[in-house]
């Protein structure tokens, strides 16, 4: 049999060639902010962390490869990657925004928005037809996220971003990929022109740093960003870049066993008559387009109850779970996007774009499954949202059947 030509995803996370003057088997962390120059006409590779540092450029090399892209650059919280990325726009540039977007992401647009800097317009970016006659000469950008942070909703990638580029070859095709990560999606590979993550969430998965990564593999988009992010500093810290480097190794390992968790979890309360938003059950309306793109589902998951009251009980009954924003750790949280992530995006708003008050998001982690639907249970019943029958199963009492 040939040798394979390159390594899995898996082997390429953990794996990496030393450069190390003493071979250490840890790439070294390089906690200094200015490098010494061997003349004043030699500068050497570094001079100065905010332009380089050789901790995060061997991040940024590793990612390369985990994100099939030429380059990637590794910055200080995924919004910070929102922020370099749009400062690539010019004052009068029309953006397409998805309308279910994170709440950050529709903050930072809104503010430039508002500010006169962009035009940005927001649209269901479900509906690929719609998507396709909103670009024109003046598009300059096109902002999406599948499967959408929190209502679920799957967008046709590739779609958009052929009819975008024959369209008008201009446009910079933006994705959000931080829902899937790389070990479920490559949305390069579907022809997005930049691909951004919050690193904060899978690609470190441990919580405790904030971190943003992005990818491209157009030269011309990484100078421009590199001059950005040299510009304004917000390349992430050696520190946090070591940290990430740890995490990354075993995010295989990790996204699998909380997508199996995932999995488990949506059956449990769709069969207890909840309306479940999880891209991986088969009655998703969206369950073929998102598996010719992506290779799992990931660990997120929304559902409504059909009342605030008893959705804000079922939150506060939990204990695994913990109420916190975020996802893609290692421990499960539960959350209101309404009240919390998505706070940022007004009532009137997100009325306008169906998104339900009583939604709660469920981000799961690598705890024993068991104990996860336990805990979970008995939230359910403490809240009132289900009761046991005489044949000891459990039935939801609201009867909810929210549309998808
Ligand atoms: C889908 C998505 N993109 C981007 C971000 C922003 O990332 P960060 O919090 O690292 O700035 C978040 C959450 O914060 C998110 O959920
Ligand atoms: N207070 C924060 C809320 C962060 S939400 C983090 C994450 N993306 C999520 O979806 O939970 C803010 O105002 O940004």
């Amino acid at each position: 049999m040939a040798p394979k030509k390159s390594y899995s995803l898996e082997t390429e996370l953990v794996f990496s060639k030393s450069a190390d003057q003493y071979n250490a088997s840890v790439p070294p962390l390089y906690q200094s902010a200015t490098f010494k120059q061997d003349s004043l006409s030699n500068m050497g590779e570094y001079d100065y962390t905010r332009s380089g540092n050789p901790t995060r450029t061997y991040l940024q090399n590793h990612l390369a490869k985990i994100m099939k892209a030429k380059t990637t650059f590794a910055v200080s919280s995924g919004m910070g990657c929102l922020d370099v990325i749009t400062r690539l726009l010019k004052p009068g540039d029309e953006v397409i925004a998805g309308d279910d977007l994170y709440g950050g992401t529709n903050r930072l647009l809104t503010y430039l928005h508002n500010k006169g800097d962009i035009i940005a317009q927001h649209f269901d970016t479900t509906n690929t037809e719609l998507i396709k006659s909103k670009i024109n000469s003046k598009t300059r950008m096109i902002f999406l996220e599948s499967p959408t942070n929190p209502l679920i909703k799957v967008v046709d990638v590739k779609s958009i971003a052929n009819a975008a580029h024959e369209i008008n070859p201009n446009v910079i095709v933006v994705f959000d990929n931080t829902m899937m990560s790389p070990i479920f999606m490559t949305p390069l590979d579907l022809g997005v022109d930049i691909q951004y993550e919050s690193a904060t969430k899978y690609l470190n998965g441990h919580h405790d740093i904030m971190a943003g990564v992005i990818a491209t593999r157009s030269d011309s988009l990484a100078e421009q960003v590199y001059n950005v992010i040299n510009s304004t500093g917000c390349g992430l810290s050696p520190f946090d870049c070591w940290l990430l480097s740890r995490g990354l190794r075993t995010l295989a390992i990790r996204v699998e066993r909380q997508q199996q968790n995932c999995i488990k979890i949506a059956e449990f309360l769709k069969n207890i008559g909840f309306k479940v938003r999880y891209p991986g059950l088969k009655d998703h309306p969206q369950f073929e387009l998102h598996n010719s793109m992506c290779k799992g589902y990931g660990a997120v998951l929304s559902f409504e109850t059909g009342s605030i009251k008893l959705s804000e009980r079922i939150v506060e009954n939990t204990e695994i779970f913990g109420i916190a924003v975020s996802f893609g750790c290692v421990n499960s949280l539960i959350s209101m996007p309404c009240k919390m992530s998505h706070a940022s995006i007004d009532a009137k708003t997100r009325e306008e774009r169906d998104f339900p008050e009583d939604l709660i998001r469920l981000c799961i982690g690598i705890e024993n499954v068991d104990d996860l639907i336990d805990d979970l249970t008995k939230a359910l019943l403490r809240s009132g949202a289900v009761r046991v029958n005489e044949r000891d199963e459990l039935f939801n009492v609201i009867g909810v059947q929210p549309k998808l």
